[in-house]
């Protein structure tokens, strides 16, 4: 099966190499170009636009950074628009909102291609290791076919029905996600300005009901004050952002969330975006009186 891949950033890539090392012929393309090497190196062929990889492939598969992004590498010259057509699939793992999503939809089932919203919890070590939650919705029977796909690239895929319903859902786990972050990094700050060891902090949450990978993972880091990019905070805000929309549009008050959002504007303002999103952390310990 010849897989396309568009896209390859942190997860793109992680992706892409997952897929070559468990057997998938693929062919990929960036927009910066130069990144393609690492994985013509891994056996991957490489095309110098959407459209001739759409071309290429029965199956493509998206992962870029954000709603322009998305819409671009569709809708834009040498975009994938151009190619697709009966019998070819598009799948856009992208994080965006439904809005996005749908126009995207409804441009490729307009030329007679099948749309398919996938994206994905987990982070770059999950993307390496196949252990993502594929949250897929549109065409049923393309989900059917791209289940040899997700069962390589993640541990669990989840098939939600109509366009749209895959990325809310995906927006709703990352404003939870982003909430729990900046939770998180307050607690830290308080246990540390209280006379309190952080390290034995994590201990305790992880042994309480508040328990999760999140805290275990970041949290050490956190405290020695270390953000390797896994999860950029600029996407992060725009996943806050965009969860905040989707709360307009419903009528849902949404205070915690409105507040880690600031949080991580606020790090944006501050050069943080391309770190961890953990790096939100930096908000605090940068306004921390020395001791
Ligand atoms: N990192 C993570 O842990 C996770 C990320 N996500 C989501 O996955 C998506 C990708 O994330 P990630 O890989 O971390 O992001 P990166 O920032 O590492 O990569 C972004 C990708 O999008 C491309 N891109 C950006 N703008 C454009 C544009 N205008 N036209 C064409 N290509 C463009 C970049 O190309 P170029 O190299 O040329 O800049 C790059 O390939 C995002 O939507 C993110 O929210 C979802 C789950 C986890
Ligand atoms: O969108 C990014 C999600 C990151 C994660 O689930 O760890």
């Amino acid at each position: 099966m010849e897989i396309g891949f568009l896209g390859l950033g942190i997860m793109g890539k992680a992706i892409s190499v997952n897929l070559l090392r468990s057997g998938f012929k693929v062919t990929v393309w960036n927009r910066t170009l130069s990144k393609c090497g690492e994985l013509l190196d891994l056996g991957a062929s490489v095309e110098e636009t959407p459209a001739a990889v759409i071309k290429k492939c029965k199956y493509t598969i998206a992962m870029l950074s954000d709603p322009v992004a998305a819409l671009s590498v569709v809708f834009d010259k040498d975009g994938v628009l151009e190619q697709i057509s009966s019998g070819k699939g598009y799948i856009d793992m992208s994080t965006v909102d439904a809005d996005t999503s749908s126009k995207i939809s409804e441009a490729i089932l307009a030329k007679g291609g099948d749309f398919l919203e996938a994206p994905v919890s987990g982070s770059k070590k999950p993307a390496e290791d196949g252990q993502l939650v594929i949250l897929a919705a549109g065409v049923q029977a393309l989900y059917n076919e791209m289940i040899p796909v997700f069962n390589v690239v993640g541990k669990k895929s989840f098939y939600l029905g109509q366009v749209g319903n895959g990325a809310k859902m995906k927006l709703v786990v990352n404003m939870i996600m982003g909430s729990m972050m900046n939770a998180l990094s307050e607690g830290l700050i308080l246990a540390d300005r209280s006379g309190l060891e952080p390290k034995v902090l994590l201990d305790v949450l992880d042994l309480a009901a508040i328990a999760n990978p999140m805290f275990k993972l970041k949290g050490p880091a956190m405290i020695e004050r270390n953000y390797p990019p896994a999860f950029p905070l600029k996407h992060q805000q725009k996943d806050m952002r965009l969860a905040l929309a989707l709360g307009d549009e419903n009528a849902v008050s949404m205070p915690v969330a409105a507040a880690a959002n600031e949080a991580f504007k606020k790090a944006r303002s501050l050069g943080l975006g391309d770190l961890d999103f953990s790096a939100v952390h930096e908000t605090l310990e940068a306004a921390k009186p020395p001791h």
